[in-house]
């Protein structure tokens, strides 16, 4: 290991005296202290070639796998994996966080192979992998996607010829379910074929891949065109494209879908791609994106219909996205059920609405619209935080049942069977 000055010695004194600011007021440190390794860079051996790393005044700079971090130093200590700090059989921290100066600096920071260890002022030691660190820093986070997506239009979905999964295999074999949530978290819906057509069937595919969300429309719901609540779903008109449960904190993460009975014309399903119609919005009008991420809307459900009261109320922005990377992870959208807007100055409405149509435009496109005729046996699984639906009118009787299931336990399946999500 050897060290040397780099040109950039200006700026790095720069940083230093920035960063200096937050602790001086609080601790006072002596004049010397203002020059410590900090101008250095450590550079590895040959052996070693692409890691070089700099101790900061108020924080630890690392160039490792073409990646250049800036850890905090409290964070550096708050993560630490020693047998005192974290107990590695449950996954959870003992460390009390509290407990940690906030001006903490290491002693002494060393690298041996691929670890560097870090000496704390109380003598402690910690030590961090550096891929561990390029996996766990704010910068390798920052170029990663939490779930890979396809998006997709109704030419796109068509072309994929997405292969259905068939019951049997879906609820005895490892890999129908893990082929199936492959593609629900790919393309946001799926189908499972061959089901019979019984609300206890629906209700074992359902068990078999997550909890099942109880909500005020029961466990597992089973409805017709009989008003029996106060809302339009329970008639035979159309609707347009929507996601559900938009007036809950949390909507629905999944909805079932499974139509044991129609015997008439129309209700064939509409299915649009929310996140697609968003990247739209995103690539033509940045601005409008960005309005509709932070924007916060409430939808509302109010009924009492027979035995039926509530009163429900959701907040949020139309588009909700991850602050470090950007990306989208739930549209809430349905005009039905979207409440008084008065969360919003005028002039921000006007400038909203804009950007509601926008993204309307983009969600109402008819090559965006994939529309399937749902039939008896074949149960659709729809991501409701990314993926709208709608139905047709139609006549006749028609029986349509299903569930919502919990998101967590959808994607917790997901994660056991060696999937990202
Ligand atoms: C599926 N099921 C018929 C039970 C619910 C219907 C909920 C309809 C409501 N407008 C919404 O979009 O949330
Ligand atoms: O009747 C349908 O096909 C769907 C109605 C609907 O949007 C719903 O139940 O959430
Ligand atoms: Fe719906």
């Amino acid at each position: 290991m050897w060290c040397h000055r780099l040109s950039h010695l200006q700026s790095s004194l720069q940083d230093l005296l920035r960063g200096r600011v937050i602790c001086w007021a609080l601790q006072q440190p002596s004049f010397n202290s203002l020059f410590p390794l900090a101008v250095h860079w450590h550079h590895t051996a040959s052996k070693y070639p692409n890691c070089a790393w700099q101790q900061h005044e108020d924080h630890f700079e690392l160039q490792y796998a073409n990646t250049v971090m800036r850890f905090d130093y409290v964070w550096l200590r708050d993560h630490c994996r020693s047998a005192s700090c974290y107990n590695s059989k449950t996954h959870q921290r003992s460390l009390d966080t509290a407990s940690v100066d906030l001006c903490i600096k290491p002693k002494t920071v060393r690298l041996d192979e691929t670890t560097l260890f870090f000496t704390w002022p109380d003598g402690h030691v910690t030590r961090y992998d550096l891929d561990w660190l390029v996996q766990n820093s704010y910068e390798g986070q920052k170029q990663k996607v939490v779930q890979p997506r396809i998006l997709w239009n109704a030419e796109i979905y068509q072309q994929a010829q997405v292969p259905s999964v068939d019951f049997q295999s879906f609820l005895e074999t490892n890999e129908g379910l893990k082929n199936f949530l492959e593609n629900f978290l790919l393309y946001g819906i799926a189908f499972v074929e061959n089901v019979p057509p019984t609300q206890e069937h629906t209700e074992k595919l359902a068990e078999r891949i997550s909890l099942i969300r109880e909500t005020i429309y029961g466990r597992m719901w089973y409805f017709t065109s009989d008003f029996s609540r106060g809302d339009t779903a329970y008639t035979k008109l159309a609707l347009d494209r929507h996601t559900d449960t938009t007036y809950f904190q949390e909507p629905c993460g999944i909805q079932v879908f499974h139509c044991l009975k129609h015997e008439g014309t129309g209700g064939r399903t509409l299915l649009v791609d929310g996140f697609y119609a968003a990247e739209q919005v995103l690539q033509k009008a940045p601005e409008e994106f960005d309005l509709l991420s932070k924007v916060p809307l409430k939808h509302e459900y109010i009924e009492n219909v027979g035995e039926c009261h509530n009163h429900m109320i959701g907040v949020g922005p139309v588009l909700n996205i991850y602050p470090w990377n950007k990306e989208l992870y739930l549209i809430r959208y349905n005009n039905y059920d979207r409440a008084v807007i008065n969360t919003v100055p005028y002039d921000v409405v006007h400038r909203w609405y804009t950007a509601h149509r926008t993204l309307t435009i983009e969600l109402r496109r008819p090559e965006n619209e994939f529309w399937v005729k749902l039939k008896p046996g074949r149960v659709l699984f729809i991501d409701n935080w990314r993926v709208l639906h709608g139905r047709e009118s139609f006549t006749g009787y028609r029986q349509l049942c299903g569930c919502y299931l919990t998101r967590d336990d959808v994607l917790n399946t997901a994660r056991l069977l060696g999937l990202q999500a």
